[in-house]
């Protein structure tokens, strides 16, 4: 699990890490400045040169320091300052002076020798304090990055790449595409969040001294990157003397004419996650198409007419006996009554629930209903289902995912999923799980029920949120990316995850 801290973060870090761990902020940037060199002498062809363009703030200190290190190691480094030299922060005053002193030089950026294949380019124009669109002389030195790129040189981002927004992940124009980033202390959001992941290009983090406790000084929010380890982990290895008594049992209120498959899948991605048994409580006239997926799937059929609502609870709280999670809505056939179902079964059933698709349409009105669970709640909304549960549009959900889950979270009680590229996992307490599993193939009818599915067979064995969840989460697209690999994206159906990738994916795991 890496910790991602936002730029406000650092700077409380890099305070703790100064005041109460006592290392300095030049100690820190002596060891930001030599890892970015390292990571550019990897990049570098056997004769490459290094041109390293600086800007006024600290991050043009790394690039200062990673200057001086280069310089020692016997390379060629040419290196341009852009802005007013009168602007520089103090530690980076001190690195120009120390740069110097080791024969270093600077020039304007228009007089250097512009790089080409085998050499590399370090930018560190602007890192975690970029407040603005870059422009003048710094756009005009970005574009000079973008045309050297274009002639073969590799870029190195120090930090970020220059006009990413390193809080949000959003780039403004222009900004560098960078082919690694070296990532200073801790990873930030902009690394790991679309479009800033794909503009860093290979993300280095490296130790520069800050250590961990000063991570956990900070305020605000909690924000985590699962790794592929974190979610093998929360997966034991089963003992022998174990029975499907042992892997629980999923009760899935799901489907209906005409969409019996949502209610099929989430079945089958359960028993492909492990469920030793699992039941689809659906309306009669659907149950029997919904059975003839699998063999593997019991039936219980709900007598009652019409979309689900409270002429169900009865038959529902019935079905729930001996269940260990719950996981409603997909393919539902949803009614002015079922949100006020919903809220009834959360207030009388002990066991875990995922809430998905039309569920959470049924409880969009009145999120309090939520509040009333006894069990564990999880939501799986996609961005249109969470712009109808939260009031916004999908648009401005998009725009603030991150604040946009973790409110609802912290307002529900509940796990809150909010899917899509990087799949956010919030949890009541403030911590937030970044996932960076998946693909645009799983883009496709049936994906979100597999997850659904995953996350339910989790809970019923036991695992509790919001591991279990940042671990469906994983799982699931992991299980796409295995998938994909053997079938490719475009075609990719929601079936693949679970009978190709799943399989592959506890094959991988030792499972
Ligand atoms: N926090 C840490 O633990 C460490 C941080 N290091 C490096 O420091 C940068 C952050 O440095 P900072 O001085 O805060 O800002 P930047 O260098 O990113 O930005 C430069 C400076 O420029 C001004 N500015 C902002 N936007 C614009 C703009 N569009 N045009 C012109 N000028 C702009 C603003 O005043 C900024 O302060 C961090 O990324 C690390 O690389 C340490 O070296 C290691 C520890
Ligand atoms: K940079």
């Amino acid at each position: 699990m890496l910790r991602v801290l936002t730029a406000a973060q650092m700077r409380q870090a890099e305070q703790a890490a100064e005041q109460r761990h006592g290392m300095p902020s030049a100690l820190l940037m002596e060891n930001a400045g030599r890892g970015l060199a390292e990571v550019a002498r990897s990049l570098a062809g056997p004769s490459g040169r290094f041109v390293v363009v600086c800007g006024p703030g600290n991050n043009g200190g790394d690039g200062l320091v990673a200057a001086r290190f280069l310089l020692e190691g016997g390379a060629r480094v040419s290196v341009t300052l852009v802005g007013d030299p009168a602007k520089l922060t103090p530690e980076s005053q001190r690195n120009l002076e120390a740069l110097k002193g080791f024969g270093g030089t600077v020039r304007p950026l228009e007089s250097l020798e512009a790089p080409g294949s085998g050499d590399v380019v370090v930018d560190a124009l602007f890192g975690t304090g970029l407040s603005r669109a870059p422009a003048g002389a710094f756009a005009e030195a970005i574009s000079a990055i973008h045309r050297w790129r274009q002639a073969g040189a590799k870029v190195v981002a120090a930090d970020v790449p220059s006009g990413l927004q390193s809080d949000s992940g959003e780039a403004f124009s222009p900004c560098v595409e960078a082919d690694a980033t070296v990532a200073f202390g801790f990873l930030k959001p902009g690394q790991v969040l679309e479009p800033g992941a794909s503009l860093c290009g290979r993300v280095r983090r490296v130790d520069i001294g800050m250590g961990g406790a000063s991570a956990r000084e900070v305020s605000g929010p909690a924000l985590f990157v699962v790794e592929e380890s974190d979610a093998r982990a929360t997966l034991p290895v089963r003992k022998p003397d174990s029975h499907k008594g042992t892997y629980g049992h999923v009760l899935v209120v799901a489907g209906s004419r005409g969409k019996t498959g949502a209610a099929a899948l989430v079945a089958k991605a359960a028993l492909r996650t492990g469920a030793g048994l699992v039941t689809v409580a659906t309306r009669s006239d659907a149950l029997e198409a919904v059975q003839a997926h699998s063999a593997e799937i019991m039936g219980i059929p709900l007598e009652a007419a019409g979309p689900l609502g409270m002429e169900d609870l009865e038959a529902l709280l019935a079905a729930a006996e001996g269940k260990d999670a719950l996981v409603m809505g997909p393919g539902i056939s949803r009614g002015p009554g079922t949100g006020t179902l919903i809220g009834e079964l959360l207030a009388r059933l002990e066991i875990p629930a995922v809430l998905d698709a039309d569920a959470l349409n049924a409880v969009a009105g009145d999120l309090s209903v939520l509040r009333r669970a006894k069990a564990p709640v999880v939501l799986t909304p996609h961005p249109g289902e969470m712009a109808r549960l939260t009031g916004k549009s999908t648009r401005e959900v998009q725009a603030h995912r991150m604040e946009v889950v973790s409110r609802v979270a912290s307002e529900t009680g509940a796990t809150v999923v909010l899917k899509g590229d990087r799949t956010l996992t919030a949890h009541a307490d403030g911590r937030v799980f970044i996932n960076t599993t998946g693909n645009p193939g799983m883009a496709t009818g049936g994906s979100g029920d597999v997850l659904s599915g995953i996350c339910g067979a989790l809970l019923a064995q036991g695992f509790v949120p919001p591991e279990a969840v940042w671990t469906a989460v994983f799982a699931h697209g992991l299980a796409g990316d295995l998938a994909a690999a053997r079938r490719g994206q475009l075609g990719l159906v929601a079936g693949d995850l679970i009978e190709q990738g799943l399989c592959e994916l506890w094959v991988r795991w030792g499972r």
